[in-house]
């Protein structure tokens, strides 16, 4: 069934998501804050700040109009940096009809409030409209996503007929989507993910290889599940897509802008002079934040976290701070 669907935020994600909607028959409609990025999209069929290097489908339409892109659409993709998500869906949540199934595919921590995306979304949606909601999330770079390689995704409902639904509305032949009922699993998967593929960049970066790799993959993991578990999350969702899927494509994937951050700092560049120069954003760096103190709350111990939000926040050393890790007293391989 073809639907009618705005995707808000047109960065190479939203982007990305909108031309396989678009290219899935749905009646898509990009809100992109530049207009000069929606002109681009309407008439040239590229995203040139975002997604320059694609051609997207040219059923794909953009507007810098945001009421007028919520209004008339069944189902509405947030797809803005994590920070923004509250401000953006305040504006738009007057526009939107009652019944509108509303899907998350930003991947962060609100650093003020330390909520997810799904709790920033419940401040803002009407009980039924949050009774439908969704998370998309997974392993999927979004220039990958464009040119249609195969990748697959998962989407969270607590509505199981929700998230099958949205499952539908993406689903084709390069881009497969699992459902799973763990709405907060799905969402920490993404947004701890961001802050280990820093301190994996951050290893490369000061020149170590993949024996260094493994072991902050393996023993990230470890502490992500450990919160997400702490904070009423399924620990087998940490083993699929949302988790460990993402989490060893940023920080394998040289695409990844939170392990390119993570490598210029192990390289000796200062965090401002790298983000004075990136448009793009790197999630994991607020999200650092909000993690270490997440992580006092629940009394749970993330010493990656913890060294790589030390390296951003407090100026920690890229070396003193793998130091500390390979310094921590020896103890038994645990996983909680
Ligand atoms: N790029 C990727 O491969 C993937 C990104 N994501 C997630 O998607 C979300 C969006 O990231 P991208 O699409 O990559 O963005 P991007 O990094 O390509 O572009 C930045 C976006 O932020 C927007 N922006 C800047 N200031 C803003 C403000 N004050 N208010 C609202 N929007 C503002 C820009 O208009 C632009 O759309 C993030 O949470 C990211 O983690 C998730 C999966 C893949
Ligand atoms: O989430 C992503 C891929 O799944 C993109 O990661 P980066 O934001 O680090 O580029």
């Amino acid at each position: 069934m073809s639907r009618e669907v705005a995707v808000i935020g047109a960065g190479s994600w939203g982007t990305a998501l909108a031309s396989v909607l678009a290219r899935n028959g749905h009646a898509t409609t990009l809100w992109a804050r530049e207009e000069e990025v929606a002109r681009s999209i309407m008439e040239a069929h590229r995203n040139p700040v975002y997604l320059p290097e694609v051609e997207l489908p040219a059923a794909l339409r953009a507007s810098s109009d945001l009421a007028r892109v919520v209004r008339s659409a069944g189902v509405v993709v947030s797809v803005v940096p994590s920070q923004f998500v509250g401000a953006v869906m305040a504006e738009a949540v007057p526009h939107l009809a009652p019944e509108a199934l509303v899907v998350s595919a930003s991947k962060g921590i609100e650093i003020n409030s330390l909520r997810r995306m799904d709790q920033v979304m419940d401040d803002v949606l009407s009980a039924d409209q949050m009774a439908r909601f969704s998370v998309l999330s997974g392993p999927s770079f979004a220039a990958e996503v464009a040119r249609e390689a195969p990748t697959a995704v998962v989407v969270a409902s607590r509505d199981q007929e929700s998230a099958r639904s949205v499952q539908h509305l993406f689903q084709n032949r390069s881009f497969r989507v699992y459902t799973n009922p763990d709405v907060v699993g799905v969402e920490l998967g993404g947004a701890l993910k961001n802050v280990v593929a820093l301190g994996a960049g951050v290893a490369a970066g000061l020149g170590f290889g993949h024996n260094t790799r493994a072991a902050l993959i393996t023993r990230g993991l470890a502490e992500m599940t450990r919160l997400g578990v702490a904070m009423g999350a399924r620990r087998d969702t940490f083993s699929g897509l949302a988790g460990m899927g993402d989490l060893v494509l940023t920080c394998t994937g040289d695409l990844s802008r939170n392990r390119t951050v993570g490598f210029r700092l192990g390289q000796g560049e200062s965090l401002e002079s790298i983000l004075g120069e990136m448009r793009a954003v790197a999630e994991g760096v607020k999200t650092a934040e909000a993690v270490v103190e997440l992580a006092r709350r629940h009394e749970v111990e993330m010493p990656i976290a913890s060294e790589v939000h030390a390296i951003l926040v407090q100026g920690r050393s890229p070396r003193e701070a793998l130091d500390n890790l390979m310094s921590r007293d020896p103890k038994p391989e645990q996983w909680s």
